[in-house]
């Protein structure tokens, strides 16, 4: 018999913990969550659930993974879907400059589970870390894209960690190396061109000013010119790099910026975006999935996939920033008001001006980073979006998770994390 049981403590007492009993004995499914954080606990790293496990547990756990930026918001969807995916894990290093509390949970299980609190700026932080991992998934990075960040900062930690990164494996004699790069490596370029729709293959005039874009496309660059170098031990390594569009789901800041604004203006949120400009946009459920299958397939299909990129992507609808966010913000009780903008563009360029301007002069003191630039402007106000399978070819990539899952799990996260906050 399976039973659902809500606890509700003092100390904590939103969100409530569910869980889901078999024979009122073992906890089969525990959902549970704290002030700021969604978890969902799910015991398939006890072993409970092998029939989820894809690739078979008649294999050895011999694998060892380290996962940097293990602890941001796609670092945690990759941490434990590894646990729950990957059955030949024998350990999983997670390395980040800010460990999270939620890892403590994940040590109880079959897996080892090493928490190192490190900077990949280091390179010797990061050598140590690689040392002895078979995979190495590279998420770390400063996203910032609102000026909160020196240019050189941004630089340091994604152009300079990853060169970290790619020097500890050849060190270390560690393969097989997954990189976490953007979308933004293409596109929407300065000059607000269009891509709609488009492939790996689809031609685009990638030209970068800001920092967040340009640091990323070097990273992607260093990764897939060090495909093929010789690590330590003579074989080759073998690299390739993964590109989300706009991720969104369970932990998504901004998100969650966007519905405590709406709460502030009594529930409405204005439109500033035609609703005809579509932006791409992927569950980090999804994107978590295609790191987990690029790092198991990226040995047996090296030279298929050795030095290439793949977009993610998954079922959900291409529509613009705002209307895309109303799939949740909506449920949770916002409405976006209008069908057109509310405020001309050429108003919105000057107010993003005067953001930037205003910031520049008030820098170093100012703390917080008004959302509208010129920069998130172009992007939100540019059609950039995706339509590929070459995941789906070259390592046979479905969605894990379709678009009715994703929206529900991100509804349920706006409302269970902000649930205290009304
Ligand atoms: N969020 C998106 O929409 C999106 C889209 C495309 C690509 N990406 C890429 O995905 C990756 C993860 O992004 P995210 O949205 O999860 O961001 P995030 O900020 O939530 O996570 C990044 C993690 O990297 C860690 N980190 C930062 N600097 C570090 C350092 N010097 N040393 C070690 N760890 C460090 C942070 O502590 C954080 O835990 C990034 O590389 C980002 O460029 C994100
Ligand atoms: C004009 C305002 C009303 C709206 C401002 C929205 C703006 C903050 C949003 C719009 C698009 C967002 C980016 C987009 O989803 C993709 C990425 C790629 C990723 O690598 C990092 C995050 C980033 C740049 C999003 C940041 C927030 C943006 C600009």
């Amino acid at each position: 018999m399976l039973t659902v049981a809500a606890s509700r403590n003092r100390s904590a007492p939103w969100p409530p913990a569910l869980s889901l009993r078999a024979s009122g004995q073992q906890t089969l499914l525990r959902v549970t969550g704290d002030w700021g954080r969604w978890q969902l606990a799910t015991q398939v790293n006890q072993g409970l659930f092998p029939q989820l496990d894809m690739a078979g547990s008649e294999q050895a756990q011999k694998l060892v993974y380290l996962v940097t930026g293990g602890c941001g918001f796609l670092g945690e969807h990759v941490v434990r879907m590894l646990l729950q995916h990957e059955p030949r894990l024998r350990e999983l290093r997670v390395f980040d400059l800010h460990l999270g509390p939620w890892l403590e949970e994940l040590k109880t299980g079959p897996v080892q589970v090493t928490a190192i609190q490190g900077d990949v700026t280091q390179a010797h932080e990061v050598a140590a870390a690689v040392a002895g991992a078979h995979v190495v998934i590279h998420t770390a990075g400063l996203v910032d894209v609102f000026g909160r960040t020196s240019p050189e900062t941004i630089h340091k930690v994604n152009v300079q960690g990853t060169q970290n990164v790619i020097e500890a494996c050849v060190q270390t004699g560690t393969r097989f190396l997954v990189y976490t790069s953007s979308m933004e490596v293409v596109g929407p370029n300065i000059k607000g061109h269009p891509f709609y729709r488009g492939n790996e293959d689809t031609p685009y005039e990638a030209v970068h000013k800001h920092p967040y874009p340009c640091s990323k496309a070097l990273a992607e660059q260093l990764v897939l010119e060090a495909n093929g170098r010789k690590v330590c031990g003579g074989l080759p390594l073998v690299t390739c790099a993964l590109r989300p569009t706009g991720i969104y789901g369970e932990g998504h800041q901004i998100m969650r910026d966007f519905y405590r604004q709406g709460l502030r203006m009594g529930g409405r949120l204005f439109r500033a975006i035609p609703a005809s400009v579509e932006h791409g946009r992927v569950y980090v459920g999804n994107v978590a999935w295609m790191h987990v299958l690029v790092a198991r397939e990226l040995e047996r299909r090296a030279a298929l996939m050795g030095g290439q990129v793949y977009f993610c992507y998954d079922h959900s609808p291409y529509k613009s920033y705002e209307d895309f966010n109303m799939e949740f913000l909506g449920p949770c009780g916002l409405q976006l008001l209008g069908t057109r903008p509310l405020l001309p563009y050429w108003l919105l360029v000057l107010l993003a001006a005067l953001n930037a301007l205003l910031q520049w002069l008030l820098r170093p003191r100012l703390l917080s980073a008004p959302m509208l630039n010129p920069y998130t402007l172009a992007v939100a106000n540019t059609t950039f979006t995706v339509s590929t399978d070459k995941a789906q070819r070259h390592f046979g990539y479905k969605p894990l998770f379709s678009w009715e899952e994703s929206r529900t799990r991100t509804i349920l996260w706006v409302q269970t994390t902000e649930g205290s906050a009304r």
